[in-house]
């Protein structure tokens, strides 16, 4: 294995594309691939392998005898530790231009099937502060960088509130300011962690599983409103109600301050009691009239604006008159089959978070909509004969799953309906362009259309419209 990993230099590689999961892409002497973090296509670069494997190499750039013409300043100062915004170095044009071949590519070598010309990738309004919720690790062992740790000095403090260093679950990078999520994100953060350390509060330390304060997660939303979350690891209620308060005063925009005690190995908070200490338990969202209900737990697409560029497009390829039976398949807190149901007869979501589903029936009620029906179920199990027997054979369905893409029985099940269209929203265009090949055989493929929700990362969303042949 060691010698697997042998380390070596690769000198004056040119970089000539960017995908895989945003890394840089050249090609070594041998002709094995090189994905190189830190590069920049049209960049020529010496890179220092960390990996190395039959057909392919990993590793960073060391030095540059060309840098490309691709190139931007990162604007943020945490640019290379954090694993967050990957592409920030790369203008946004070219971002859209590489997210765009990288769906091209699947949908062509994994799909093998016939094409129409793509819709040109839609882009993000907001190429920062563009996100609703993040969610910040609190740490007594902060990360150190290289000079920081060169420069000798004695650094006492390691308490750290940020984002995770990639690959590292015990290193926590200390934020100044982030460019994901927009004011007063930067600022309640910067204030918890001061209050924390003046209330001298202990900080986690996932190592040895001790320390009172795990996590902070803010959420913020379309109607103004700010949630904001504190994970602490166990009671002590008194500084609790000390670090709440502050927090309450100091940012009287906050309108959902809550909290959890998760004594568990690890933070999430899905199966976690929460605890309210000032304001309502949820927030709200808004799109095009329709209100969302978002409590801590909610899943709901962090790129709010952009959410709702998605879901018109989904709209328009169901190309729905008003008589359709629609299914929304892993409807999530059924966002998308309200956004439609305005304009079918009846709508039909399905999920297998029971919380979703939940938050997906009281949202229909909150919304006037009296024509869709939510159900729980692994698609897997549920999408069978009896289902269709109950609810119908729809004329369009709207399927948005997981980053795996369907299961085969669930393809399997869509050919045997026959549905006039269906409407394939994916995060994940290789497992797109997987069940898309399967589908072939009674679906041809009418419109693509990429949309980034992600601006500053490699990742991209793509709908496809297929229809019956
Ligand atoms: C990409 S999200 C789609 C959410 C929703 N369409 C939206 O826009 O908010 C995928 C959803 O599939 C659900 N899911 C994952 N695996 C599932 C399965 N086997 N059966 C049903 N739902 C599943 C997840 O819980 C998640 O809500």
């Amino acid at each position: 294995m060691a010698r697997k990993n042998k380390r070596v230099i690769l000198e004056n590689l040119e970089v000539t594309d960017a995908g895989a999961k945003g890394k840089a892409i050249a090609k070594a002497e041998d002709g094995r691939i090189v994905f190189i973090n830190n590069a920049v296509p049209g960049d020529i670069v010496d890179v220092q392998t960390t990996k190395k494997r039959k057909g392919f190499f990993e590793g960073s750039a060391i030095s540059f005898s060309k840098y490309s013409e691709k190139r931007v300043e990162p604007v943020c100062p945490h640019f290379g530790t954090c694993g967050g915004c990957k592409w920030q170095n790369m203008g946004y044009e070219h971002q859209l231009f590489y997210k765009h071949k990288e769906v091209e590519q699947n949908l062509k070598r994994i799909g093998k099937i016939e094409l129409p010309e793509f819709e040109p990738i839609l882009g993000s309004e907001k190429q920062y502060f563009y996100r609703n919720k993040m969610e910040f690790s609190f740490s007594d062992s902060k990360w150190l960088t290289l000079d920081q740790i060169r420069s000798g000095e004695i650094i006492e403090n390691r308490n750290a509130l940020g984002f995770h260093i990639p690959g590292m679950w015990d290193k926590i990078l200390d934020l100044d300011k982030c460019f994901l999520q927009a004011d007063p994100s930067n600022a309640i953060r910067d204030f918890v962690k001061e209050k924390a350390e003046e209330l001298n509060l202990p900080f986690f330390n996932t190592r040895n599983q001790e320390g009172l304060l795990r996590t902070l997660m803010i959420r913020t939303s379309s109607t103004q409103e700010v949630m904001v979350l504190i994970q602490f690891y166990y009671e002590d209620k008194e500084n609790r109600e000390l670090l709440l308060k502050a927090i309450a005063e100091e940012f009287p925009e906050i309108t959902s301050l809550l909290y959890v005690i998760n004594s568990k190995g690890n933070d999430t908070i899905y199966d976690q009691e929460i605890g309210l200490f000032y304001g309502r338990d949820h927030i709200f969202e808004e799109m095009e009239g329709l209100k969302f209900k978002i409590n801590a737990k909610s899943f709901y697409q962090t790129n709010s604006e952009q959410a709702y560029e998605l879901y018109k497009i989904t709209r328009d390829f169901a190309g729905l008159s008003g008589n359709e039976l629609v299914y929304d398949l892993y409807t999530g807190t059924g966002t998308i089959a309200q956004f439609v149901a305005k304009k079918a007869k009846k709508v039909v979501g399905v999920e297998a978070v029971p919380d979703a589903i939940e938050a997906a029936k009281e949202n229909a009620l909150l919304n006037n909509i009296d024509n869709a029906e939510f159900y729980v179920g692994d698609m897997k199990k549920v999408f069978n004969e009896a289902f269709i027997n109950t609810h119908g054979k729809p004329d369009v369905v709207i399927t948005d799953p997981p980053r795996d893409g369907m299961h085969a029985d669930v393809v399997q099940q869509l050919l045997n309906l026959e549905a006039q269209r269906i409407v394939y929203v994916s995060c994940n265009s290789a497992t797109q362009a997987r069940d898309l090949a399967l589908l072939d055989e009674k679906y041809k493929v009418i419109k693509v259309q990429p949309v980034d929700m992600f601006p500053q990362t490699h990742h991209v969303e793509n709908v496809v419209l297929l229809e019956k042949r």
